[in-house]
């Protein structure tokens, strides 16, 4: 209603009249003291006869409608956390927050049409579930674990639950909190019909706490050195400002996390997601990701056909094309991730028709393909040389495997 606007209606056989008014505060020379908001104001009018109905079933009806309206013009938002040093101070918060503007959703993201599905009647289940968590006397929450290698659309598929539920999103940086009750106070703060989202969670939290605290210990040893030494010696210096660092580092432990998931959930309220996403599932402790804390594992895998055919959709307007076959078989061969056959789709001038773009993508499999075609034989040219040096050829494939996989934990990772 506008200011100062009649409105009638009937309800039930009730005839209301509502009336709007508004209070303006008396301008204020100028004060330190805080200028009071205009007031608005709402007269309802009815007859005496219908008193019954408006008291019992009207009033709560404008509520209801009221709350539905408020939930519909709703701007999302996309929370996150300050570090803790901005924490007070005048009008300083724990989270900083922008409109969350993101387009993607289920329709655009590309993944098979029966998975999308599974998840979505997943999501409606749990965002209509306040009464079966209540009957069931568990905490209105759900966590999501989404794993797969960089470029699958971990991010993407967050916008795009965030937009079918119409949630808040809260990026939680474990890195910049500094300990469990810092994690505590940040989780507190947030509300309800949000998702919690802690990207890359093998990178974030210190699941390998006991290996560095011997290291930490190892350097404290040093500190009986003499200190100007330690000053002179640039490698010393290095070291001492890298441990330094270290001190500043988040000091989240996995059981201050897994506390959170279990207990402080309960005590603020209901209908929170959270999802965790990794690139690397297996390194993830088994007591976080169990049934319970991480209800349910999704894989973000490369790009297959139908995946394709949604790109395809999406950024060349294509049901259909004669390259498609080729681009079925070549998908077969090799693995390619959806962010990068999307990134061949997209056309790079406005000379490039559709086809170019298709042919752009086959050139990009069958060289992705011919790389790992010859990364295969390196690796069994390796082996070869590992059996005839004596080493077994389980020996030179485990050992080869660990250095890589350690070459990608430090590209990542800051551990
Ligand atoms: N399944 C997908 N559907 C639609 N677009 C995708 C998909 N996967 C990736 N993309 C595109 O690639 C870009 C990068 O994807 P996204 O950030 O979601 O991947 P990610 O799995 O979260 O990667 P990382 O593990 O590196 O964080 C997105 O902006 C999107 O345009």
């Amino acid at each position: 209603m506008d200011d100062y606007e009649d409105v009638t209606e009937v309800f039930d056989g009730a005839k209301v009249w509502w009336s709007s008014s508004k209070t303006v505060p008396k301008t204020q020379p100028i004060s330190f003291h805080p200028v009071a908001e205009e007031r608005r104001q709402y007269r309802l009018t009815f007859h005496k006869r219908d008193r019954e109905v408006i008291t019992e079933k009207y009033i709560e009806h404008v509520l209801k409608e009221g709350k539905a309206i408020a939930v519909k013009n709703r701007q999302r938002k996309l929370f996150t956390n300050n570090s803790s040093e901005n924490w007070y101070g005048w009008k300083s918060t724990k989270w900083s927050h922008v409109l969350f503007e993101h387009p993607a959703t289920f329709d655009s993201l590309a993944m098979e049409t029966k998975k999308k599905e599974e998840i979505k009647k997943d999501l409606t289940r749990f965002s209509k579930g306040n009464n079966y968590y209540a009957k069931i006397g568990k905490s209105w929450k759900r966590g999501y674990l989404l794993y797969g290698p960089p470029g699958t659309g971990k991010s993407t598929m967050i916008s795009a639950m965030a937009n079918f539920l119409d949630y808040d999103i809260y990026d939680l940086e474990l890195t910049t909190v500094k300990d469990n009750s810092e994690l505590r106070k940040l989780l507190i703060e947030t509300t309800g019909k949000s998702i919690i989202v802690i990207e890359d969670i093998d990178c974030s939290l210190d699941l390998t706490g006991q290996r560095k605290k011997t290291k930490e210990k190892d350097g404290d040893d040093d500190d009986d050195d003499d200190k100007s030494d330690k000053e002179k010696d640039p490698i010393s210096k290095k070291k001492s400002e890298a441990e330094k660092e270290n001190k500043n580092r988040s000091k989240v432990t996995l059981s201050g996390l897994l506390n959170f998931i279990d207990g402080i959930w309960s005590a603020c309220g209901g209908e929170r997601i959270i999802v965790f996403t990794t690139n690397y599932v297996d390194r993830l402790d088994p007591a976080l990701i169990r049934t319970g804390r991480m209800d349910k594992h999704i894989e973000l895998s490369y790009c297959c056909f139908e995946a394709f055919q949604v790109l395809a959709k999406n950024y060349l307007e294509l049901k259909s094309h004669e390259l498609f076959g080729k681009i079925e078989e070549l998908l077969g061969e090799t693995k390619m991730s959806p962010a990068d056959v999307a990134e061949n789709l997209m056309p790079k001038s406005d000379e490039e028709d559709e086809e170019d773009c298709l042919k752009r993508l086959i050139k990009a499999l069958e060289t992705t393909k011919e790389a790992r075609k010859k990364a295969e034989e390196a690796a069994l040219k390796a082996e070869k040389a590992g059996e005839e040096s004596g080493e077994t050829p389980s020996q030179v494939v485990q050992e080869n495997g660990e250095k890589s996989a350690k070459r990608g934990e430090r590209e990542r990772c800051n551990f």
